[in-house]
C-alpha cells in the first residue's frame, strides 16, 4: 500500500511517478472508508486529491506555505503530512480537526474555517517573506464558491501590487455547497469554454500541419486570424485586468500536467492565478451525482450513499423556520428570503421552489447579504436573511450601519446559534447574543421549542424594526407544547412559579433548565423557571417581580458571558439595587474546539448535572 509508505516516510516525493494515479486511488478509497464512519466534508476532498498531491510534489512543506480557503478540503493535505491515523477520530473531541490548524501541524500555515480568507492571509505571508528576506513559496488555494466572497477581491486588488511570486490556485468545480451562483461563476464558465477555444485552435493547427503544401502558409494566415478571433471568443480576463497573471484553465486531475504548470507558476514574478478545473465528489458515484448532499455528511453506507441514521429524524429548527416562512410568504408577496450560499443548511430549499423570484442566494457574501436586505427593506419589502450565527459575524457593521441605524425591518433568522459541535472553534455560534444585543434598535429573541420559533417568526413581521431570532443546529425541541403564551414585546414567560431560587433560561437552553430544576426539586429546593423569550429587550418587570420573593436568580444561555443576556440582567439588577443575587451561567471567554455537543458541554461543565451542582454550591456556599 502506497499510503503506508507515505505514512512511514511522510514524503510523497519518494513515490515513483508511475504510482501517482494508484496513490490517488488509495487516498480516495481511504477517505470514503473513513468518512463513512465519522462523517465530514467528503465531496470537496474527493475533488482535490490530485491537486493536493501535485502541490505537495511541487512545493516543500512546511517551508513553503499552502493556505487553504475554508479548509474543509484539506484532508489529503493532512494525509500527506503524517495525519492519516487522525481520520479515526476526525472532528471528534480531542481528535483531528476538519480544518487546517497550525497547532496540529507545522504544515498547516494558517487556521481557516470561514470562507474567502486565503488570498489575504497568503499575501500577508508573501509580504512578510519579502520584508524578512526569507525564501519560500506561498500558495493560496481558493474554491470557486469562496471566490464569491468579497474579501477575495479586496485581497486580489491588493495583491496586484506585489512584485514577487505569490500563487493563488483557483479550484473550480462549479459548485459551492449547492450550484455556484453569480457573475464570477459565469465568468469562470466562459474561461472554461475558452479552454474549448484553445482546444479548437490546437486541433486546427495539428490538422493543417498534416496538410501538404498549403499547410504552412495557411497556418500563418490562420494564426493572424486566430488572434483577432481570440479576443472575440476568450473574454476579457478579470484576473489579468486586476494585475494577476492568469494561467489555465487546466485539468485538476492530471498530476503531471499540474506539476508542470505549478513549476511554471513558481517562475513568474508578481501575483499568479492558476485556474484548475476539478470535479466535486470525483471517484464516488453518489457524491458525483449529488455533490451538494455529500458536501458535509454524517456516517453513511458506502454501497448506497444513504445516511446511517439512528432512529427517525425529527425536524430541525431550520426546517420549522423554512416551513413557517413559506406559509407567511404565501400570504404576503412582500416577503423575500436571502441566503449566503447556505440554502439547504438554513431550510430555504422549499421557499426557493415555491417563490423562486423572491429567493436570493447572494453567494458566500454575508456582508453584502445584510446590506442587500437593508436595501430591500428600504424599498418596502420584508426581507428575511437566513444565516448561520458564526457567518453573520461577517456582517456586524452592516447590521449597525445599514439596518439598525435606519431602523429597517429586516428579520435575521440566525441558525446554528450556540454550540454546533464538529466544526469547532470557527463555527460555534456562541457570540451572537453578545454581538446582536449590542446593536441599538435590534430586537433579539430565542425560542424554547419549535412552536415558539413559529410564533416568534410571525411576531417578528409585526415589528417595524430589525429583529434577530436565534436558534441552534439540530432537532427542534418538542416538549412543553402547552406552554405557548402569545408573544408580547419584551415579555418573558413563567413556566414554574415558586420562591427562593429562580432560573431564567434563554432559547434552547430551556431543555437543560427543565432538567436542572428537576434535579434541584428532587433535592428539596424550591425552584422557579422562567423562559426569557427576549434576549433584548430584557423583561425588567419580570426581574423586579422575581426579586420580590426569590433570593437567587440564575440566568442560563449558550453564549459567552461577556455581553450576553445574563450580563444585561445582572447590570439591570445592580442598577435597580434589587434584593436578589444574580448569577450568570454562560460560556467562558474562550474558543470551543470540535466535538459532539454533549461531550463539549460535559467538558465545559455546562451539562445539566454540572449546572445543578453549580447552583447548589452557590447556595450552600452562601448560606
Ligand atoms: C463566511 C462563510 N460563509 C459560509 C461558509 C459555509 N461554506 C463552507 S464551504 C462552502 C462552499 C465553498 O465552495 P468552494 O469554495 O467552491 O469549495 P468546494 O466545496 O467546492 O471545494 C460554504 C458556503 C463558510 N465556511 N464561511
Ligand atoms: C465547511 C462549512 O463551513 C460548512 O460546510 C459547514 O460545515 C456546514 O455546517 P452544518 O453541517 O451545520 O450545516
Ligand atoms: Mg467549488
Amino acid at each position: 500500500m502506497l499510503l503506508e509508505q507515505i505514512e512511514k516516510e511522510n514524503d510523497i516525493k519518494k513515490i515513483s511517478e508511475t504510482d501517482y494515479d494508484l496513490l490517488a486511488q488509495e487516498i480516495r478509497n481511504f477517505l470514503i472508508d473513513k468518512l463513512s464512519k465519522t462523517g465530514g466534508h467528503l465531496a470537496s476532498n474527493l475533488g482535490v486529491v490530485e491537486l493536493t498531491m501535485a502541490m505537495h510534489l511541487t512545493f516543500d512543506l512546511p517551508k513553503d506555505k499552502i493556505i487553504w480557503d475554508v479548509g474543509h478540503q484539506s484532508y489529503t493535505h493532512k494525509i500527506l503530512t503524517g495525519r492519516k491515523t487522525g481520520f479515526n477520530d476526525l472532528r471528534r473531541y480531542g481528535g483531528m480537526s476538519g480544518f487546517p490548524k497550525p497547532k496540529e501541524s507545522k504544515s498547516d500555515a494558517f487556521g481557516t474555517g470561514h470562507s474567502s480568507t486565503s488570498i489575504s492571509a497568503g499575501l500577508g505571508y508573501a509580504r512578510a517573506r519579502d520584508l524578512l528576506k526569507e525564501d519560500y513559496q506561498v500558495v493560496s488555494v481558493i474554491g470557486d464558491g469562496s471566490l464569491t466572497g468579497g474579501m477575495a477581491y479586496e485581497a486580489m486588488n491588493n495583491a496586484s501590487q506585489i512584485k514577487s511570486n505569490f500563487i493563488t490556485v483557483l479550484n473550480d468545480n462549479t459548485m459551492s455547497i449547492s450550484k455556484n451562483v453569480g457573475g464570477i461563476s459565469q465568468h469562470l464558465s466562459t474561461l472554461r469554454s475558452a479552454n474549448l477555444y484553445h482546444g479548437i485552435k490546437k486541433g486546427v493547427e495539428v490538422t493543417l500541419e498534416h496538410t501538404p503544401v498549403i499547410g504552412e502558409p495557411m497556418i500563418r494566415q490562420i494564426k493572424k486570424a486566430k488572434n483577432s478571433l481570440k479576443h472575440l471568443v476568450v473574454p476579457k480576463m478579470l484576473f489579468e485586468d486586476m494585475g494577476l497573471t492568469y494561467l489555465g484553465p487546466v485539468s485538476g486531475h492530471d498530476i503531471k500536467k499540474l506539476c508542470h504548470i505549478l513549476q511554471e507558476a513558481k517562475k513568474i514574478q508578481g501575483p499568479v492565478l492558476l485556474h484548475v478545473l476539478t470535479e466535486k465528489g470525483k471517484g464516488y458515484e453518489p457524491a458525483m451525482k449529488e455533490p451538494w448532499k455529500f458536501h458535509g455528511i454524517g456516517p453513511f453506507c458506502i454501497e448506497t450513499g444513504e445516511a446511517v441514521c439512528k432512529g427517525e429524524k425529527k425536524p430541525g429548527y431550520g426546517d420549522v423556520f423554512g416551513q413557517v416562512l413559506c406559509d407567511i410568504a404565501a400570504k404576503d408577496e412582500k416577503v423575500v428570503a436571502i441566503t449566503a450560499a447556505m440554502e439547504d443548511g438554513t431550510g430555504l430549499r422549499q421557499f426557493h421552489k415555491l417563490f423562486p423570484e423572491r429567493f436570493f442566494d447572494v453567494g458566500i457574501a454575508e456582508e453584502h447579504g445584510v446590506t442587500f436586505a437593508a436595501g430591500l427593506a428600504a424599498a418596502g419589502m420584508r426581507p428575511v436573511f437566513a444565516v448561520y450565527s458564526s457567518f453573520l459575524q461577517r456582517g456586524y457593521d452592516q447590521m449597525i450601519h445599514d439596518v439598525a441605524l435606519q431602523n429597517l425591518p429586516v428579520i435575521f433568522a440566525v441558525d446554528r446559534g450556540g454550540l454546533v459541535g464538529s466544526d469547532g472553534e470557527t463555527h460555534q455560534g456562541i457570540f451572537d447574543l453578545s454581538y446582536l444585543s449590542s446593536i441599538p434598535n435590534m430586537t433579539v429573541l430565542s425560542p424554547k421549542h419549535k412552536w415558539e420559533l413559529a410564533d416568534m417568526l410571525r411576531f417578528a413581521f409585526r415589528l417595524d424594526g430589525p429583529v434577530a431570532i436565534r436558534y441552534p443546529r439540530g432537532e427542534a425541541y418538542e416538549g412543553y407544547q402547552e406552554f405557548r403564551m402569545p408573544i408580547e414585546l419584551g415579555k418573558s414567560e413563567w413556566i414554574y412559579k415558586e420562591k427562593h431560587i429562580g432560573i431564567l433560561s434563554v432559547g434552547h437552553m430551556f431543555e437543560e433548565a427543565v432538567k436542572i430544576r428537576d434535579i434541584l426539586v428532587k433535592k428539596g429546593y424550591s425552584v422557579s423557571l422562567v423562559n426569557a423569550r427576549f434576549v433584548k429587550p430584557i423583561d425588567q418587570d419580570m426581574i423586579r417581580e422575581i426579586s420580590e420573593d426569590h433570593e437567587y436568580l440564575f440566568t442560563l444561555e449558550e453564549n459567552v458571558q461577556i455581553g450576553g443576556f445574563g450580563s444585561q440582567v445582572l447590570c439591570f439588577a445592580e442598577k435597580e439595587r434589587l434584593p436578589i443575587r444574580v448569577i450568570n451561567m454562560a460560556l467562558p471567554d474562550q474558543y470551543v474546539e470540535h466535538g459532539s455537543v454533549d461531550v463539549l458541554k460535559r467538558e465545559l461543565n455546562f451539562d445539566e448535572n454540572s449546572l445543578a451542582n453549580k447552583i447548589i454550591d452557590e447556595i450552600d456556599h452562601k448560606e
